[in-house]
């Protein structure tokens, strides 16, 4: 999140400024390009949002939703964009590229539009309105919100004779409950694993916070820029080690960094519990359909002894001040706005599995479906029921995109077995440093 910056770089032209006029057709339609990284089921709820924003706009406002491929992919298409001087109008950011947003000096703060417009944002949850705040003041309007989730696959357990209804909290007893999910056939060959997960440093960041552990310095880069990483502190390398057992005693799979490859292992029923976002929900159950059962539990602690809890997740809609007209501007804070309300955010819960962002969300919400569907309230209730933290707040660093990655270097690097945890942990922190220091020394 952005919390805590200490200044923003608002755009300089702000709210009114003239700005390119290249999209403002000669009908008088303003059309709005909005990059996104949503696929699956997830894509489809962003068309439908969008079909029907165009739709309720009566031709005056016409939003082109154009996906740009990962989180990953879609910050570094930005970045280039600015080079060219041909950003979107709208863009949607994962949770980690905040820090790096307020400092572009190319967006327009969503609170200058809410004041403008006297919007009440009180609907939006506290929580999550205050991820995206500096000061209090909102600079993104949060669009998709995620916890990390343990997931289960219901007959695998059964079959196993364990209980569905007591998933493991911690990560000795996930450790525990792999050995006794494996399974093989006559031959010796594994055909079900009972733990796996991508190596995406997300779900390290996660495993920090639910220990009240911070991922940078500074308290977590909230007080003053972070200087340092501190993914190589006891509890990241307890995670790493954890991690390499249990591959190295063939109880968790390694589909390696891609989380698409986790995921279909997940899927095709191979791995019995896995940890994601609750972002691909969706997307298992209607994978899973006629072949198993998938269950949601809140994601697992370091420890008994572990007292936090996740980070928010997911991403928030940033709207593009330098080189847009006033006209796409707002264009693009009506569609912001549809996106918060109530029924939208309804319809994208039940289509995604993201956490509503508007309080009043779920009260939009079939009845009938919310008891067909049980999985989808364990990340609700989890968000819900943050702690107020600076580990749960998570880290905010300019280069957080790069820390991720090189967490993601030594995780795998101790997972395959190339170097001990700790080491490999220490070298992963320590490859970061000189992006942190040119980062820092570019906005001092
Ligand atoms: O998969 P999502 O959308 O929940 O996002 C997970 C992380 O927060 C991205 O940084």
């Amino acid at each position: 999140g952005c919390g805590g910056a200490e200044s923003g770089g608002e755009a300089s032209d702000a709210l009114n400024a003239p700005g390119a006029e290249a999209l403002n057709n000669a009908d008088g339609k303003t059309t709005v390009e909005f990059w996104h990284s949503m696929k699956g089921a997830n894509a489809t709820a962003v068309d439908k949002l969008v079909a029907d924003f165009n739709a309720a706009n009566g031709g005056k406002i016409e939003v082109k939703a154009v996906y740009q491929g990962s989180y990953d992919e879609t910050i570094a298409k930005y970045k280039a964009s600015v080079q060219q001087k041909s950003t979107p109008a709208l863009v949607q950011v994962y949770d980690i590229g905040s820090r790096f947003m307020v400092d572009s000096k190319q967006v327009v703060p969503m609170h200058r539009f809410i004041e403008k417009d006297k919007f009440d944002a009180g609907d939006i949850e506290p929580n999550i309105a205050s991820y995206y705040s500096v000061d209090g003041k909102l600079w993104s309007m949060p669009f998709n919100t995620s916890t990390p989730l343990l997931y289960l696959n219901k007959e695998a357990f059964e079959s196993a004779g364990l209980d569905p209804t007591k998933p493991p909290k911690t990560l000795a007893e996930i450790g525990e409950l792999a050995k006794k999910l494996t399974v093989k056939d006559a031959s010796g060959k594994t055909t079900q694993f009972g733990f796996g997960a991508a190596i995406y440093g997300w779900l390290l960041e996660q495993l920090l916070a639910t220990d009240g552990k911070e991922y940078c310095d500074n308290g977590n880069g909230r007080e003053k820029l972070a200087t340092r990483v501190q993914f190589d502190q006891p509890a990241a390398v307890q995670v790493a080690q954890w991690w390499a057992d249990l591959v190295r005693n063939g109880y968790a799979t390694n589909t390696g960094r891609k989380t698409d490859d986790a995921q279909a292992a997940f899927k095709a029923g191979t791995v019995a519990m896995h940890l994601e976002s609750t972002s691909v929900l969706r997307g298992y159950v209607d994978a899973a359909a006629g072949k198993f059962t998938v269950l949601t539990a809140p994601y697992p602690k370091v420890s008994d002894a572990s007292t936090g809890g996740p980070i928010i997740g997911g991403a928030s809609l940033w709207i593009n001040g330098v080189g847009h007209s006033a006209a796409e501007k707002r264009a693009a804070w009506e569609f912001a706005k549809f996106s918060a309300d109530a029924t939208p955010q309804a319809q994208w819960h039940t289509g995604t599995g993201y956490v509503p962002i508007n309080v009043r969300a779920l009260d939009q919400v079939d009845k009938a479906w919310v008891t067909k569907y049980p999985q989808f309230r364990t990340a609700v209730d989890q968000l819900h029921s943050l702690p107020p933290s600076v580990a749960s707040a998570g880290c905010l660093l300019g280069v957080m995109p790069q820390a991720r990655k090189a967490a993601e270097d030594g995780l795998e690097a101790a997972i395959v077995g190339t170097k001990p945890a700790e080491q490999a942990m220490k070298d992963a922190a320590t490859s970061v440093q000189p992006a942190i220091d040119s980062y820092n020394k570019s906005v001092a």
